[in-house]
C-alpha cells in the first residue's frame, strides 16, 4: 500500500478511484468493513482501493476543547490499516484550518474528481464531511449523479457479542472505563498505547522489587486508574506484564503515570520505544500502609495476570 502526505505528491488522477473517508481512529472493524467494500468495488471494475484520512484529527484544529482522546496516533493508524491489506493507496491529508473552510462541494469536485479521480465512494450511513459536515450523503448522491460516480452506503457493523454498532466513541468509553475486554471484539486486538521509556521517582527496582518501564501519553485514551494484566512489546519481543496507570495514592507525589513492570525482565530500557496491549483489568489502585503491604499485593496481581495469560494461551503466543 502507497502512502502519501502531501496533496503535491499526487501527479495525476489514480485509474478509475474508488474510495472511503474518514477519520477511522481505532481502525476497528467497522472501519475494515468499509475497506473491504472498497476493495471489492475497485476489484469489480478495475481500479484503485484508497482510503482518506487526516492528520490531526479535524476536531483537534476546529474544536480543541472538544477533542477526542485518540484511540490510535498516525503511526498505529498507518500500520493497521497498512495490515487490513485491502488499499491500495492511503492519503493522509494534513488538516489545518485552511482546510477546514473548503466547502464540501468544492472538495468533492476539485479534490475527489479532479484530482484523485474518484469514480465511487463508499461511507458510513451517518458520515459527513467538510466545512459544517455539509458534504453529507445526500450532497454526494447528488454530486454522483451528476458527476457520474457512484455512492454506497453500507449497514452498521455490529460487534458479534454485543449486537450493538461498532464505533469508535463506543471504544473510547469502555476503554476509559477500565473495560478493555469489552473494546477487543469492536477492534479485533487488545486496545494499545505506545511511548519512550522515561525515568520516574527511582522507587519501583529499589524500594518494591518490581521496577517499571514508565511512559508518557499525549493525545492518546487512557484506560481508567487501575491495574491491568497486559503484553508490553520491547525491542526483545513481546513479553508478559503488569500495568499500573494512576497516582500510586501510597505515596503522596501525586504524579499520574502509566507503567508497567514486565515478567521476567531485566534490562534497562530507558529511552526505548515500548508498546503495552491491555488485555484485562484487575483491580483499581489503592492506597497501602506501607511499601510491605504494596509490594505484597503486586505479587498478587502478578499470580493472577499469570493465570489470565494462562487461561487465553498468551504465554506461548502473547
Ligand atoms: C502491578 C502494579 C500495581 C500497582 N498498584 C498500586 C496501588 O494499588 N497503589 C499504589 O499506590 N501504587 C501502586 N503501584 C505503583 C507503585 O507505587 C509504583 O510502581 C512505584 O511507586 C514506582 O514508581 P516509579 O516507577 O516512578 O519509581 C503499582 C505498580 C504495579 C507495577
Ligand atoms: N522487569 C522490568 N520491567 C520494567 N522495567 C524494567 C524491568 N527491569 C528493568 N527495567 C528497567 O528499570 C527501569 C525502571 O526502574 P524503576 O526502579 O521503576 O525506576 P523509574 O522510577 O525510573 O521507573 C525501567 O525504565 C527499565 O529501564
Amino acid at each position: 500500500m502507497q502512502v502519501i502526505e502531501h496533496i503535491s505528491e499526487i501527479l495525476q488522477p489514480f485509474h478509475k478511484a474508488v474510495v472511503s473517508i474518514g477519520n477511522f481512529d481505532g481502525v476497528h472493524k467497522g472501519h475494515t468493513a468499509l475497506f473491504q467494500r472498497v476493495r471489492e468495488k475497485a476489484d469489480a471494475i478495475g481500479g484503485t482501493a484508497i482510503g482518506i484520512t487526516f492528520d490531526p484529527h479535524p476536531l483537534v484544529v476546529i474544536r480543541p476543547d472538544h477533542r477526542p482522546p485518540l484511540i490510535t496516533m498516525k503511526e498505529q493508524k498507518i500500520e493497521l490499516i497498512t495490515a487490513t491489506g485491502m488499499l491500495d493507496v492511503l492519503l493522509v491529508l494534513p488538516f489545518d484550518k485552511k482546510f477546514a473552510t473548503i466547502p464540501a462541494e468544492d472538495f468533492i469536485r476539485k479534490f475527489l474528481i479532479q484530482t484523485i479521480g474518484m469514480q465511487g465512494i463508499i461511507v458510513g450511513p451517518d458520515y459527513a464531511f467538510g466545512r459544517n459536515r455539509e458534504g453529507s450523503i445526500e450532497l454526494l448522491e447528488r454530486l454522483g449523479a451528476e458527476l457520474d460516480f457512484d455512492v454506497t452506503v453500507p449497514q452498521w457493523i455490529t460487534s458479534e457479542n454485543r449486537h450493538e454498532r461498532i464505533s469508535s466513541t463506543k471504544i473510547r468509553e469502555v476503554v476509559a472505563l477500565g473495560n478493555v475486554e469489552a473494546a477487543v471484539p469492536m477492534l479485533g486486538r487488545y486496545y494499545q498505547v505506545r511511548g519512550r521509556v522515561e525515568s520516574g521517582r527511582q522507587r519501583g527496582g529499589r524500594l518494591l522489587g518490581f521496577p517499571t518501564a514508565n511512559i508518557g501519553l499525549q493525545d492518546e485514551l487512557c484506560p481508567a486508574a487501575g491495574v491491568y494484566a497486559v503484553t508490553a512489546e520491547t525491542h526483545q519481543g513481546t513479553h508478559l506484564g503488569v500495568a499500573n496507570i494512576g497516582y500510586s495514592p501510597t505515596f503522596d507525589d501525586n504524579i499520574f503515570t502509566v507503567e508497567v513492570h514486565i515478567l521476567d525482565f531485566s534490562e534497562n530500557i530507558y529511552g526505548k520505544q515500548i508498546r503495552i496491549n491491555f488485555i484485562q483489568r484487575l483491580r483499581g489502585e489503592k492506597k497501602f500502609s506501607g511499601i510491605e503491604a504494596l509490594s505484597q499485593q503486586i505479587h498478587y496481581d502478578i499470580e493472577k495476570a499469570r493465570e489470565i495469560f494462562n487461561q487465553k494461551e498468551l504465554k506461548e503466543k502473547p
